[in-house]
């Protein structure tokens, strides 16, 4: 089974009678912290300023209807995945279809049974904790904690999408530990492991910015995605990256060229106004930043390479 993680979870109740918020509240206390909005308009804004983890809501709202509520979240990309929770006293023919046809994720019945409406929420709460749990899964490399290749191919589509839309420079850069099989074949592959753990920690930190995406490329190769970032930003974040790893001081093989652990790093950027800004060819960017890396192994390693886009 999912372990899953049991801190309280936030629900929002979306009712304007007095009685059943007090029930609701009494039942699902223990379960998670509890927030109250009486119309929609103030949930829309408690929903703005929090995302709750589940919504129980009234089909009758005294300003826009629950159904309208609900369709209205689940247009929303931000709001889509929230599990809503209809209240209701209405057992009139039809009505079942119209709640999930919304999207709904359940309803309940007045009269409440509080034990029912425990469970019940419990269970979508325990749900929607597992999907978010598989989804962090699908997108984390296990062994060091970064996003892994899948999120990097994701996440390059969406940023290159937004830079030419808001016209905007991009860097995209790869790094690769230097002699890295010296170091396995001399130290050991479980070393081999410690050390790949210990630079991509070091990777991870150098991310400044809440857009910046480290990721663990494959192997002992790594990428970066640094929204918003010219050839002489990523430039200035990149050399202090290489001095950071030197840094570590972590002891290398005595076959290899360096004392101490190394990378190479090469980068290329779509810059507005530029040729190749607009290129289709989404990949463009991480083959130049690919033949980057490339020039930076050729000429001793240890070191930071630039490829214009379009030049390759
Ligand atoms: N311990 C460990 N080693 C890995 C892992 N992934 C890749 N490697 C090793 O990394 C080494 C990469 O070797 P090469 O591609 O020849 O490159 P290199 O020795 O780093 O040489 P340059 O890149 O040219 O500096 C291989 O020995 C792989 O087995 C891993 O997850 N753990």
């Amino acid at each position: 089974m999912i372990k899953t993680n049991h801190t309280l979870a936030d629900i929002l109740i979306i009712d304007d009678d007095k009685s059943v918020v007090m029930a609701l509240h009494k039942a699902l206390n223990k379960i998670g912290r509890i927030r109250f909005a009486s119309d929609a308009k103030q949930a829309f804004v408690m929903i703005k300023e929090k995302h709750p983890d589940l919504i129980l809501l009234d089909v009758e709202l005294p300003d826009i209807g629950g159904l309208e509520v609900c369709s209205i979240l689940k247009t929303v990309q931000e709001t889509e995945s929230i599990p809503v929770l209809f209240i209701t006293s209405n057992t009139e023919v039809g009505f079942e279809e119209k709640v999930f046809d919304v999207g709904a994720a359940d309803y309940i019945v007045k009269p409440l049974n509080p034990r029912v409406v425990a469970a019940r929420v419990q269970t979508h709460i325990d749900y929607q904790l597992a999907i978010k749990l598989l989804e962090k899964l699908a997108h984390t490399d296990s062994m060091t904690g970064l996003a892994n290749r899948r999120t990097f191919d994701e996440r390059l589509i969406v940023e290159l999408k937004r830079a030419r839309r808001e016209q905007e420079p991009l860097t995209v850069a790869l790094i690769d530990i230097d002699e890295f099989k010296k170091f396995n074949d001399h130290f050991g592959h479980i070393e081999g492991d410690d050390c790949i753990k210990d630079i991509a920690l070091a990777l991870g930190n150098s991310m400044k910015r809440s857009t910046d995406l480290a990721a663990r490329y494959g192997g002992e190769e790594f990428a970066f995605i640094l929204p918003n970032t010219d050839v002489e930003g990523a430039n200035t974040i990149l050399s202090v990256l290489l001095q950071s790893i030197k840094q570590l001081n972590l002891t290398h093989a005595p076959e290899a060229k360096y004392d101490v652990v190394t990378i190479s790093i090469g980068y290329s950027a779509v810059i507005p106004g530029q040729k190749y800004a607009n290129d289709s060819d989404d990949w463009a960017v991480v083959k130049a930043a690919d033949h980057a890396l490339y020039e930076s192994k050729q000429n001793g390693r240890n070191q930071v390479s630039y490829e214009q886009l379009g030049s390759l």
